[in-house]
């Protein structure tokens, strides 16, 4: 067993946490970048690593993230989008750390919500399918989401992994046929519990009426679990994040569980449960195990032991606070009952709410994130909505708030800083630095300062402090912007002599910091960072290989041609800024606002 790894109930072997780290050896005679690619998905071509060690040894398990398969009864919308830049980030974050990835994303296709979306668009349920899955997948290409692996629960590799599921758990005697009546919330496919309804026997999230029903099905029997599931909860304390949502967890486990039924009657558009085709299998009980058939390789053999050894059990589940109970309570269980390894976290984060309520297909009042990132740039969307909401807690959208932010920090602190130095760099020195940036820096606090910070962003980044860590990042670019207004370099190299040569070291130093802010960054606003980076001389190949060990000061060495500066980051232009620059072209003020745009040096 891994260390620090839920490991409960006897397993078969086959099936233990650590005999799927050996699945994904590099095929040796193959050249090293194929051969990282086929063992682990598009993202790690290119990279030129291969996780093979010489000792033959096996390799690391790998991070396995995964973001909810989204339900296709609509296209996706800021909500959706916020869980997967927030995993996009993490993973992007873990492959610095050179960690082999493998970050799951996908869609969840069938269900009674999903016949009934198809039918009011007059298609069919897998023509609808097909276009939403879509949908999804251009929109994840629009915000710079690099996953490995794209699920959709209606391959056929996932139906043969959920119908070995299925068998694993009857061959346990967990699932029993039985009569149910209750009150049924269509939007969470799922019956409530009447003590937690609001007026009108209505959802709490979805803000409609349950609705009675009658069904006689299958039952998975969670109830057994339950000492299991409060001895995981309290061994585990980092099972269930943020430390609030364990609380909420536990609280659910403590006041007993109660079986759920597994199976619908009513429903055709589903997996058919084994030995019995007159009932579909209930969408959390198969979709959850998406998360397990995504790790098989299209083309390869089709099952549950195949799945497992590819990677199993996952890193961290990332998910909204919404599906937190099937996440931290059914899925734990249900494997156990199958004998497989549990995730190691889920973690809970916060709604974006609109007017106070939880913005989502089913109240249809959401958010276009493409609409934002022909807006306003996807750098922009990705860091306002990590910036701005604490991760794991909720957080309303203000579009002046996201313009304030977004020039104020990426426009302002980032990109004019950077644009300043280049001009002053060109015009005192050919574009080219005069000095390493190590020497450059030779007792100046602020390097120690930088590397004190990024430190801390590192320690952030690792405990999913995501707004915390863009706030340290900004601080850097605080102190550089500081550094450079002290220093006044624009007034030294006027000066000559030992003047111009610590204005030439300062504007080093200024750019290290660039340049160790944009690696640092680059989970956040990958694009951005490629554009910083590349102004400074280095190449799209040289950026996609950095690692975090590259924020080390002393990348930056003398000789270094800066390309020609121009704007990273377009600031976004409001009807005050408009009348403002018209009020303002006659008077000095004029510049100084321009300056602010990153358009001119100092
Ligand atoms: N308002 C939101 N804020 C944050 N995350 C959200 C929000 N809405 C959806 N999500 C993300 O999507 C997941 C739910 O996916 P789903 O496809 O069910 O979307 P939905 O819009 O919540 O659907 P519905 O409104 O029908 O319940 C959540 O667990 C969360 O990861």
């Amino acid at each position: 067993m891994a260390a620090g790894r839920a490991f409960l109930r006897a397993a078969p072997s086959s099936l233990a946490a650590g005999a799927g780290r050996f699945a994904f050896a590099c095929p040796t005679a193959l050249p090293l970048t194929a051969a990282a690619a086929a063992a682990t998905g598009p993202h790690r071509r290119g990279r030129g690593r291969c996780y093979c060690s010489a000792s033959d040894a096996p390799p690391p398990p790998p991070y396995v993230l995964t973001t909810p398969l989204y339900y296709v009864n609509a296209p996706p919308h800021m909500g959706s989008a916020y869980t997967t830049i927030a995993a996009d980030a993490i993973a992007r974050f873990q492959r610095l750390l050179d960690k082999r990835v493998v970050f799951i994303t996908g869609t969840d296709e069938h269900g009674e919500k999903i016949a009934t979306s198809a039918e009011a668009c007059g298609r069919n349920p897998k023509d609808h399918c097909d276009t939403i899955s879509n949908s999804y997948k251009m929109l994840w290409a629009d915000l710079d989401i690099e996953y490995d692996k794209f699920i959709r629960t209606t391959d056929r590799k996932h139906e043969a992994v959920v119908n070995d599921f299925y068998s694993r758990v009857l061959d346990s005697g967990d699932i029993y046929r039985a009569d149910y009546e209750g009150l049924y919330c269509v939007s969470c496919e799922e019956y409530k519990d009447e003590k937690e309804l609001g007026e009108n026997k209505c959802c709490p999230v979805h803000l409609k009426p349950c609705v009675p029903r009658k069904e006689d099905n299958y039952f998975f029997a969670l109830s057994k679990y339950q000492h299991q599931l409060e001895d995981l909860l309290t061994k585990n304390p980092n099972f269930v994040r943020p430390s609030h949502r364990l609380n909420e967890v536990q609280g659910w486990v403590k006041s007993g569980l109660r079986d759920f039924s597994i199976s619908r009657a009513s429903v055709e558009w589903g997996i058919p449960v084994p030995n019995d085709t007159k009932q579909t299998i209930y969408v959390w009980f198969d979709a959850l195990l998406g998360y397990i058939s995504a790790l098989l390789d299209d083309g390869e053999k089709a099952s549950l032991q195949q799945a497992v050894e590819r990677g199993w059990p996952a890193s961290l589940h990332l998910i909204g606070k919404d599906i937190l109970r099937f996440h931290a309570v059914y899925w734990p269980a249900m494997l156990m009952s199958a004998g497989i390894s549990v995730p190691d976290a889920v973690f809970g984060h916060g709604f974006l709410t609109k007017d106070g309520m939880k913005m989502g297909k089913s109240l249809g009042n959401t958010l276009e994130p493409k609409d934002l990132v022909n807006r306003f740039g996807v750098d922009s969307v990705r860091y306002f909505f990590l910036r701005e909401v604490e991760f794991g807690n909720d957080g309303d959208y203000s579009e002046e708030r996201f313009i304030n932010i977004v020039n104020a920090h990426l426009a302002n602190t980032i990109g004019n800083l950077l644009n300043r130095t280049l001009g002053l760099l060109k015009k005192n020195c050919k574009s080219t630095l005069a000095f390493d940036s190590i020497a450059a820096a030779d007792g100046i606090s602020l390097k120690d300062n930088v590397e004190n910070l990024v430190d801390k962003a590192k320690d952030q980044f690792e405990n999913l402090l995501l707004s915390s860590a863009c706030e340290t990042l900004m601080e850097i670019g605080n102190l550089g912007n500081l550094y450079i207004d002290e220093q006044a370099p624009w007034s030294c190299f006027k000066q000559g002599g030992e003047s111009a040569e610590k204005a030439a070291k300062d504007l080093v130093i200024i750019l290290e910091t660039m340049r160790i802010i944009a690696i640092a960054l680059s989970p956040i606003t990958p694009s951005l960072s490629l554009r910083i980076y590349t102004q400074l001389g280095f190449t799209e190949d040289q950026f996609r290989t950095l690692r975090w060990e590259d924020t080390k000061w002393g990348g930056l060495k003398a000789g270094q041609v800066m390309m020609e500066p121009k704007p990273v980051f377009a600031r976004i232009e409001t009807e005050t800024d408009e009348k403002d620059q018209s009020s303002s072209k006659a008077t000095k003020g004029g510049k100084k606002k321009a300056r602010s745009q990153g358009l001119v040096e100092a």
